[in-house]
């Protein structure tokens, strides 16, 4: 007798392929949901990415902010229209226009030196790009204000943080820098008591990041640098050589610039990074710092507001090797044009490259009395004087720089006076903030109009 078919198995397996093909349809789904989703967030990223590099919002100055950022006249529908465009910018803007000429990125371009070494270089037709953060440790009005005189002289500015790698690492992707002229930096002797860290992140690890990018770049730039008067710290020599002892700096400040020759001397050796260090000595002049003493003391002579004077703890006056703006740039321009080749690439040293220290100073200190009786009689104002014993803020009493060496190796010549260097100073100071009143005319003050802004 022929067995029934066993239909108990048969609708088994089509319980069982059914229900394969459920859970097969409802993995199907799942997949593809997750693949749409996948898609969707790539295509967000990429817009938002697309829209980071190319709209970045006008006010935003936070320099934590990793934003490509450039100045309102910049923003026109060329700058609006693709990164392609701002490319454009970096590369128009550090194309030199020279024979022979550099192709240098300067690094807080919108500072006091960084500002005038810019305008130097491109008058001489270099390229130049500017780097700036545009941080609010004094008045970031200013650095706008350099900014947009900059960019008359098409030099535009990256407005980045030097400590985010991505925006170096692209800048060097567009451009095969021949020089870097690094001045950014966290400066100021005495703030460095209130905000320690800032000196860590800029000049420590902010140097640090310039340096791989550099060491990587192909063709390796060679790098000026600002290194600092402070540096001498308590050293009792006088003038301050390159030959003095540099291991007792008076401030974090002066440690981070110090700490910063010493890194320089480690990717000099390691790279074959070509390195020339700067210790400028309490520069000044025209487009200043406004957190300096000649500066403030200028502010508050004019509003009547008393100032203090600080004098040694043996009641001596301190002094400055006050050093104007138009001799340091000569000096940056000489290390510049003298910087040898690195000789590493990609990250590889071919031999042993140039590692130079060298003092940029006036060769003449001035106590600070001196100078504060220079300005009264300029603006024409008696100073309400304090005269205190100078405290423990990282100060020094004296500097007074031997400048011999930048001499032998690119002729530098300081050649301002304080009192010329002060009145060129007064007279753009005058005219920036629009202040008439008791201040001497114009032309008693300055004699001549032909360096307005000569920055
Ligand atoms: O060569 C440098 O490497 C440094 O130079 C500069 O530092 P300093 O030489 O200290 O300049 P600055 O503050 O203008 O004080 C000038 C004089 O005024 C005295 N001073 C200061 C303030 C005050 O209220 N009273 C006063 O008498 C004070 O005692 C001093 O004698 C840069 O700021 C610094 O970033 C760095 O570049």
């Amino acid at each position: 007798m022929a067995c029934p078919p066993d239909t108990s198995k048969t609708s088994k397996l089509e319980r069982y392929n059914s229900y394969l093909r459920r859970v097969n349809s409802t993995k199907l789904l799942a997949a593809s949901s997750k693949l749409l989703f996948r898609a969707t967030l790539l295509v967000a990223l990429a817009l938002i990415f697309f829209f980071t590099l190319n709209y970045p919002p006008i006010s935003d100055t936070s320099h934590h902010t990793p934003i490509l950022h450039t100045h309102q006249n910049f923003l026109s529908s060329a700058f609006y229209g693709s990164g392609a465009a701002w490319e454009k910018q970096v590369r128009h803007s550090s194309t030199p226009r020279r024979q022979h000429g550099f192709s240098v990125l300067v690094t807080g371009a919108a500072g006091f030196v960084g500002s005038h070494c810019a305008l130097a270089l491109k008058r001489r037709g270099d390229g130049v790009l500017g780097l700036d953060n545009f941080n609010s440790y004094y008045d970031p009005s200013l650095k706008r204000a350099r900014q947009a005189m900059l960019l008359k002289h098409q030099i535009f500015i990256v407005e980045a943080d030097l400590n985010d790698g991505s925006i170096l690492a692209k800048l060097f992707d567009v451009v095969p820098f021949t020089h870097v002229l690094h001045l950014a930096a966290q400066a100021g002797v005495r703030y460095a008591m209130k905000n320690p860290q800032s000196y860590v992140n800029s000049n420590i690890a902010g140097f640090v990041n310039l340096l791989e990018i550099a060491k990587s770049a192909d063709p390796q730039p060679a790098i000026v640098w600002a290194s600092s008067s402070s540096v001498y710290g308590l050293n009792t020599h006088n003038p301050f050589s390159e030959l003095h002892r540099t291991d007792q700096p008076a401030s974090l400040y002066a440690a981070t610039k110090k700490a910063g020759e010493e890194i320089a001397h480690t990717y000099n050796h390691i790279y074959g990074l070509s390195i020339t260090g700067l210790r400028f000595f309490t520069v000044y002049g025209p487009w200043g710092r406004p957190d300096m003493a000649y500066f403030f003391f200028t502010k508050d002579i004019l509003q009547g507001k008393p100032i203090t004077i600080y004098k040694t703890q043996d009641d001596k006056e301190v002094a400055r090797d006050f050093t104007y703006i138009d001799d340091v740039v000569k000096g940056c321009l000489g290390a510049l044009d003298t910087a040898e080749k690195s000789t590493g690439s990609g990250g590889k040293k071919r031999g042993p490259a140039q590692l130079r220290i060298y003092n940029l100073g006036n060769t003449s200190p001035v106590a600070v009395g001196k100078l504060v009786g220079i300005l009264e009689n300029l603006l024409n104002v008696k100073a309400k004087k304090n005269v205190v014993k100078m405290p423990r803020n990282g100060d020094v009493p004296y500097t007074h720089a031997n400048v011999s060496l930048a001499y032998r190796d690119f002729g530098y010549k300081p050649t301002t006076d304080l009192a010329t260097g002060l009145r060129k100073f007064v007279r753009w100071y005058v005219g920036y903030y629009g202040i008439q009143s008791r201040v001497k005319r114009e032309s008693e003050i300055t004699g001549d109009h032909s360096d307005s802004d000569s920055a």
